[in-house]
């Protein structure tokens, strides 16, 4: 099954088309990794799947669930880590946790449980009760993505997760992520090329608005003819 089907999407913004009749589907399941230089439309696109932003024309249909007429269904169905985390800095990491079940509704024995759940697939426990504006940068991010499963979403965008944190932070979230897999659909943005081929089962690659390039890693590295996949990446975007 698909888990998002976009059919002619449009954004523009005042004399700039940031999504350009854009069409793509991405099966359920999958980490799909969205691609492209600065300004390609990737931000735009996720805003729009995300009810975040509306579209000038076009739909996209999540889990069939239309991203204009079925705007409360989608919401429902989604949820986001983006770059800026959603964290509040002056909480604990326990007392983030919290705040996210109570947005969700949980009663306390949910609660209880999903924070259990969360510390212990996100391995929190070293640092549970300090306050979350003092953790480091990976230890940040592994918060803002547990909180943005704590509603159990069927798709989630990642957005940039890996920005600015140290190879070993980095490679320390690959595994979390990779964990995530098959578990539900992942949109995933990112400019690092071995991140998208450390984790993705397909890749879509965005200039101007348009959908250049789809398909896998290796997919990509045979249409460019190399076998290093950040040249393939440099390749498609100049050739298109
Ligand atoms: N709110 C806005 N108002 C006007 N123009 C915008 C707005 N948001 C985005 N744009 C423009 O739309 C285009 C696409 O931007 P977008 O942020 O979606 O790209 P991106 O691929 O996410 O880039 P990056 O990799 O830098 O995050 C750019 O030309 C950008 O300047």
């Amino acid at each position: 099954m698909d888990a998002i089907r976009i059919e002619g999407l449009t954004k523009k913004y005042k004399g700039i088309v940031a999504v350009d009749h854009l069409d793509l589907k991405i099966e359920e399941g999958k980490l799909f990794a969205l691609l492209g230089i600065n300004g390609a439309g990737k931000t735009t696109l996720i805003k729009m799947l995300a009810c975040l932003t509306q579209p000038n024309s076009g739909d996209a249909f999540l889990h069939n669930k239309s991203i204009m007429s079925n705007r409360q269904e989608v919401k429902d169905l989604i949820s986001i880590s983006p770059q800026e985390t959603a964290i509040a800095p002056n909480l604990s990491v326990r007392e983030n946790l919290d705040l996210m079940c109570g947005i969700n509704r949980f009663s306390k024995q949910k609660t209880g449980q999903k924070i259990k759940e969360m510390v212990s697939q996100f391995a929190l426990a070293p640092v549970l009760d300090k306050r979350a504006g003092k953790l480091s940068g990976g230890w940040r991010r592994r918060l803002s993505i547990a909180m943005a499963l704590i509603s159990e979403p069927k798709i989630l965008f990642l957005d940039e997760p890996t920005l600015g944190l140290d190879v070993v932070a980095r490679s320390e979230l690959w595994d979390t992520i990779k964990n995530l897999k098959n578990k539900m659909t992942i949109i995933l943005t990112t400019h690092y090329m071995e991140e998208a081929e450390a984790l993705s089962d397909q890749v879509g690659i965005m200039k101007a608005g348009k959908l250049l390039a789809l398909g896998s890693v290796h997919d990509l590295k045979v249409l460019a003819n190399t076998t290093d996949f950040e040249q393939a990446f440099i390749t498609i975007v100049k050739g298109g």
